[in-house]
């Protein structure tokens, strides 16, 4: 959602444009054999290119500046869904332009070590002798590069091969199926006896055991899985078989492919007796997040084998995580503390799956789903926290090896292009997906728009069919941007203090994709906000709703009623969703004159050239970092910006703002209330007047109490939750204990809970307020 659109960049724009035109050249080529270039030249540039990135990594790595690959996605075609046996054999010389090669495969060898950039790839001959550049999209994850997948004499099968023109008008093989490429075993009976290695390795169970071994303990877990898979075809006794599929399953493990774990345990003969069969067990229930089963199992290990410490540390964490789950019991000040130092922030946690919502028919989405409370909840309450499905950080500020490489990437037939980490993010999707196919409902059932499927059964020669373009397409109308915590993002980190208005509007190059909270529909009058603890994302409501209320959040900031016209407003959901944005703030829009929105536009200036602040960050109506800081405002100036304020107010005619809020008018307001709080009794009661007008401009319905010394305040109705919200109740908690004490306590309150709304836990409230820089000591 918020992640980094760049299609309306003029280069990325014209880059489109280009994309478009060689994909209809393309076209007028396809089915025509190309010229083929000797593999010594193919093997030349190759090398020369992999030595250049290696030269440009080591630089970057270096400190230098980072470097970012371009990837430009193919029209969509279907993966394999035939087993190898059905095909019949092909060969490079056969093989035309843009053509997908059904009903056939390549069997093939490399001849080049692999380079790897936005894919993975290397130079292959087939048996005639003839070459061509492979490239295999979406086969690893960028930190798992230590181990090569293409190594030199490596011999594979291209399931269906596709023969496509690459970006620099050359052509390639590329494969975008992870399950449309088969790497053989070393001593495949497949393998022409003139490609076996001289020196063929182990023929023993025991030998290829020690190799897995070996290789295990270099981190070489997809070898050690090879080897480990060798010495199971070597007729083991029945101990060593048990042995191996056990080690077997450790290296699944710690590829993250708990479902393979599980088969590997569950092979073992003492898969329900031994000490480590039952810890692998455990291990592997509990990456998949099957908390209770995982509870189960290390429940018998204890009885079994009582000394165990290691188990008991694991159900401790796994009981924790059934609370999380069903009770929505989170340490958030852990929480916080786990996203500052693990890199990436991906958090041990569980999602809550007990929290009062419910997925059903939507009411404003047609013929598509929403998410519904279950009973009445009120503001600020904990609704859903999920643990992101997949999930990539960009440390933007990171070097070197912690720096992941961002992609721009280029789809040109669906007319999008985005910068940052969504390119690992698929691979990522993709990689867990092949790896665990018992997660595939999780992702294949969300949205996904007119893309239609392969209609095939879930497997083909025993792996799962993951359709990438299926799930690329997922991942476009689902994921989410996402700073590392929303607390810094909102607030900035303390040492800066307030967050920048650059900070607040950043699109995000972080993203991860949040199956459950993906269900909620878009509305611009939303009433749940989503914040981000690491790889964690947080929903609350943002005001007090009935049951069967459905939740609606921003899928991007609400219109100002001052910048965009209702068109501009729109395009992003159409282009992005297709979907056209039918909330009162839209129809306002819609209805409002464009010389409406000129005169406010002039407002706005007016006011910022009279008290020195951005036009910017007015319309707005963000939070924090008040252009003009603590200026005191001379009685004249005040007068003449509160006149701005009002003429501004009075152009919203026809709506209250309960119904349409006046971002714009609360930015004004609040911008007064600021620069009005100087720590007097007179300056603490205008900042006050003007903090409650921002509050109201944004929907927010007050109650101060009837005679003066009375309280408390009272919030009868919620609303719109942008970040002016949390500034204005700091704002005025802090000015009401200076003039009206009966009502700071309340004020306090309601301060707290803005704070979890837009931040999304308050276990952080007491240090933003002591650094927010409000003056409140409290
Ligand atoms: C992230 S999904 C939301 C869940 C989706 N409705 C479902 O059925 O799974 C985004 C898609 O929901 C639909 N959608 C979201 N907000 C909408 C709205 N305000 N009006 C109409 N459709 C909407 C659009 O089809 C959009 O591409």
């Amino acid at each position: 959602m918020d992640t980094h659109d760049v299609k309306d960049l003029p280069e990325v724009f014209q880059r489109i444009a280009q994309q478009k035109k060689s994909l209809c050249d393309a076209q007028s080529r396809k089915g025509q054999r190309p010229r083929r270039d000797p593999a010594m030249t193919l093997i030349f540039n190759h090398n020369l290119q992999r030595m250049t990135n290696e030269m440009r990594n080591l630089a970057s790595m270096d400190g230098g500046t980072a470097t970012y690959g371009t990837t430009f996605v193919p029209p969509p075609y279907p993966p394999c869904i035939r087993p190898l046996a059905e095909l019949t054999k092909t060969t490079i010389d056969k093989l035309v332009l843009e053509t997908q090669h059904r009903g056939t495969y390549l069997l093939v060898r490399c001849v080049t070590r692999q380079d790897r950039l936005t894919a993975v790839t290397a130079i292959v001959e087939d048996e005639n002798r003839d070459a061509i550049l492979l490239q295999l999209y979406h086969q690893e994850l960028a930190f798992e590069s230590t181990e090569d997948i293409l190594n030199l004499g490596r011999v594979l099968i291209i399931k269906e091969p596709y023969l496509k023109f690459t970006a620099n008008g050359g052509y390639a093989l590329r494969v975008d199926h992870v399950g449309d490429v088969v790497f053989l075993a070393p001593d495949d009976e497949r393998i022409p006896p003139v490609w076996l290695s001289s020196g063929v390795m182990e023929c023993t169970a025991s030998g290829w055991k020690t190799t897995g071994n070996e290789r295990f303990e270099r981190g070489e877990y997809r070898a050690a899985i090879e080897a480990y898979t060798q010495a199971l075809e070597c007729t083991p006794t029945a101990a060593e078989s048990d042995t191996i599929h056990l080690n077997r399953s450790l290296a699944f493990i710690r590829m993250g492919a708990f479902d393979r774990a599980l088969s590997d345990i569950s092979a073992a003969s003492s898969a329900d007796s031994s000490e480590k069969a039952l810890y692998r067990k455990a291990q592997a229930l509990y990456g998949l997040q099957r908390f209770r089963d995982c509870c189960e199992v290390l429940k018998t290990l204890r009885q079994q084998y009582p000394n165990n410490k290691t188990a008991r540390d694991l159900l401790n964490r796994a009981v924790a995580r059934v609370a999380e789950q069903l009770h929505g019991r989170y340490d958030f000040k852990k929480m916080l503390d786990e996203a500052a130092k693990l890199r990436p922030p991906h958090l041990d946690h569980a999602t809550y799956i007990g929290g009062p919502v419910v997925i059903k028919d939507s009411v404003i989405s047609p013929a598509g789903r929403g998410m519904f409370t279950t009973r009445a909840v009120s503001a600020g309450e904990l609704l859903l926290c999920e643990k992101a499905f997949a999930h990539v950080f960009v440390d933007e500020s990171g070097t070197g090896a912690q720096a992941l490489p961002m992609t721009m990437v280029i789809d040109a037939v669906n007319n999008r292009a985005s910068m940052g980490a969504e390119n690992e993010l698929l691979n990522q999707a993709v990689q867990k997906l092949w790896r665990n196919p018992s997660l595939a409902s999780a992702i294949t059932n969300l949205h996904h728009g007119s893309y239609q499927p392969v209609d095939a059964t879930s497997s083909v020669d025993g792996n799962p069919i993951i359709d990438t373009f299926l799930i690329r397409q997922i991942m476009a109308l689902n994921s989410f941007g996402c700073p590392l915590t929303s607390r810094e993002s909102v607030l900035g980190s303390s040492s800066k203090g307030a967050a920048t208005t650059k900070q607040q509007e950043a699109a995000f190059h972080s993203s991860g994709i949040w199956p459950q909270a993906s269900h909620i529909n878009h509305s611009c009058t939303s009433n749940v906000r989503r914040c981000f603890i690491g790889d964690m994302m947080t929903v609350r409501a943002t005001r007090d709703l009935p049951a069967d209320a459905e939740l609606v959040w921003w899928y991007r900031p609400p219109p100002s009623g001052v910048d965009a016209t209702y068109l501009e407003h729109q395009k992003t959901f159409r282009s992005q969703w297709g979907f056209t944005c039918k909330c009162a703030m839209c129809r306002d829009l819609r209805d409002t004159p464009r010389s409406v929105l000129q005169r406010r536009r002039q407002l706005l200036d007016e006011f910022a050239s009279l008290l020195g602040t951005s036009p910017q960050q007015q319309s707005r109506g963000l939070a924090g970092g008040g252009g003009g800081g603590r200026r005191p405002l001379k009685a004249g100036v005040l007068k003449k910006a509160s006149a701005i304020v009002q003429k501004l107010d009075a152009t919203y005619k026809n709506t209250a703002p309960t119904r349409v809020p006046r971002p714009a008018v609360a930015g004004l307001n609040m911008e007064l209330a600021r620069r009005l709080a100087d720590g007097t009794e007179a300056g603490a009661a205008e900042s006050a007047r003007y903090a409650l007008a921002a509050l109201e401009a944004c929907g927010f319905v007050i109650c101060t109490g009837q005679s003066p010394g009375r309280g408390p305040l009272v919030v009868k109705e919620w609303g719109l939750m942008i970040d002016t919200v949390l500034d204005a109740w700091l704002y005025l908690q802090e000015a009401y204990w200076i003039v009206a004490p009966h009502l700071a306590v309340s004020a306090l309150g309601y301060a707290r809970t803005a704070y979890k709304i837009c931040v999304g836990e308050d276990v952080s409230f007491g240090d933003a307020l002591a650094g927010q820089g409000t003056g409140s000591s409290r």
